[in-house]
């Protein structure tokens, strides 16, 4: 088997022997790391790792693929637990609105936001959304991402959405990314259904579910639990009804309001809860312990000149801390993770090590690859990146502008 040995990397970060879930509160600040150090890739996996001086080279297969990684770092590629990036065409009109002061909600209740990707989504051909995805793909993957959730949630109508699931599911086929599929029938109330939304719970339980079920298209199942969108009622009849499938949830959550999206996330054991800029002391207890991930997303919180997710509270009630880019047309036009690194050092004053752990391993748990990626570890999938020559952990976040990484290696191969 094909042999890629790393060699005299600076420092090799986020070693793990053995695989924890995620990393929570205190622990977020520690950053298992070898000075000078080796990793062995075999095949598709990480094979061992360890200090130079552990070194034996000579015991290597003459074929062995070298790279010197003098002056670089080696980190787990990151895992981006939260997007939307197979969308139609870019929003970038309302961009204008927004600035002159337009609310979320209120471009939202004049039929544009999620309803104008929709309806662009209606006349899209699957083979354009396909190669625009692949291209956005690309782009993320030379940003340092080895695995990525996408969301359909654009469609809103049964033959829309199983329209974006089929793409993700062509994606997962062409892609040497990690990616895991959402369904997120419930992202808007379409305009006709307005005033009675449940008659659009009704169609995305009976209708949209089953057919997305029969054809094993979505690995989770997300609800849009806000102020203005769906309910706490609607959110529990989806979710229960999606449980029959065998469908975990990641809840869109807490962006708004205090909606009790948390609450009924956690209920239905949410792999996660995303967004969460309104978390206060009753949506903390009700995350503690519970295996639900609390997953800010800061690009939405940034763009759309939001409250900020109270990250460090949530550290100090030991809770763990994922940040994912939430890359999407409407409210977070980028799938850069290097950017959502150093807005959650910035603005939510989360420290190097905390913001790695919080891309990497705690975003690996909220898609439910934390077995497989998320640290350097013997035996998980050897996606890593290597750096450019940079000083330190600490000059990802800082250096906000650059593009810090030089490799991207997925699969055991460089991308
Ligand atoms: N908040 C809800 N949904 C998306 C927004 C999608 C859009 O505006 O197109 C989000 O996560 O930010
Ligand atoms: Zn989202």
């Amino acid at each position: 088997m094909k042999q890629l040995l790393i060699k005299n990397i600076k420092q090799l970060v986020q070693v793990e022997k053995e695989n924890q879930p995620y990393i929570a509160g205190a622990q977020m600040a520690q950053l298992p790391s070898i000075d000078n150090a080796y990793l062995l890739i075999k095949g598709a996996y990480i094979s061992a790792y360890g200090p130079m001086s552990e070194l034996n080279e000579a015991a290597l297969p003459a074929d062995v693929e070298v790279i010197d990684a003098t002056d670089r770092l080696v980190l787990p590629a990151w895992c981006d637990s939260h997007t939307h990036l197979v969308y139609p065409k870019s929003r970038d009109v309302e961009y204008v609105d927004k600035i002159k002061g337009l609310s979320y909600e209120e471009i939202a209740a004049r039929g544009g936001g999620i309803l104008n990707s929709a309806k662009l989504m209606q006349t899209a051909s699957e083979d354009q959304l396909f190669d625009d995805a692949m291209v956005r793909l690309q782009e993320i993957i030379t940003w340092g991402t080895g695995a990525v959730e996408i969301k359909s949630g654009y469609g809103l109508t049964l033959d829309s959405e199983l329209k974006m699931l089929r793409v993700i599911k062509r994606l997962k086929e062409a892609s040497p990314l990690t990616i895991k599929s959402t369904f997120l029938g419930a992202h808007s109330i379409p305009m006709e259904y307005r005033g009675q939304q449940e008659k659009y719970v009704d169609l995305v339980i009976n209708e949209m579910l089953p057919a997305v079920a029969k054809e094993k298209l979505a690995d989770y199942v997300d609800v849009f639990c806000d102020v203005g969108f769906f309910t706490v009622e609607d959110t529990d009849r989806i979710l229960n009804a999606a449980a029959k499938y065998g469908l975990t949830p990641k809840i869109h959550a807490n962006e708004l309001d205090y909606s009790g999206g948390i609450q009924v996330g956690v209920k239905y054991n949410a792999l996660s809860v995303d967004h969460l800029e309104f978390t206060g002391e009753e949506e903390m207890k009700a995350l503690k312990d519970s295996g639900t991930m609390p997953t800010i997303l800061p690009g939405a919180a940034f763009f759309l000149n939001m409250a900020y997710a109270p990250a460090r509270q949530m550290m100090a009630a030991g809770l763990p801390v994922a940040l994912a880019s939430d890359f999407n047309p409407g409210s977070s036009p980028s799938g850069n993770m290097q950017l959502i690194m150093a807005m959650g050092s910035v603005l939510y004053r989360m420290l190097p090590e905390e913001v790695i752990h919080a891309v990497t391993k705690n975003t690996a748990y909220a898609m439910g690859v934390d077995k497989e990626l998320g640290s350097i570890c013997v035996g998980k999938k050897a996606n890593v990146v290597i750096t450019k020559p940079i000083p330190g952990i600490e000059y990802l976040p800082y250096a906000y502008g650059e593009n810090k990484v030089e490799t991207t290696i997925l699969n055991g191969a460089v991308s």
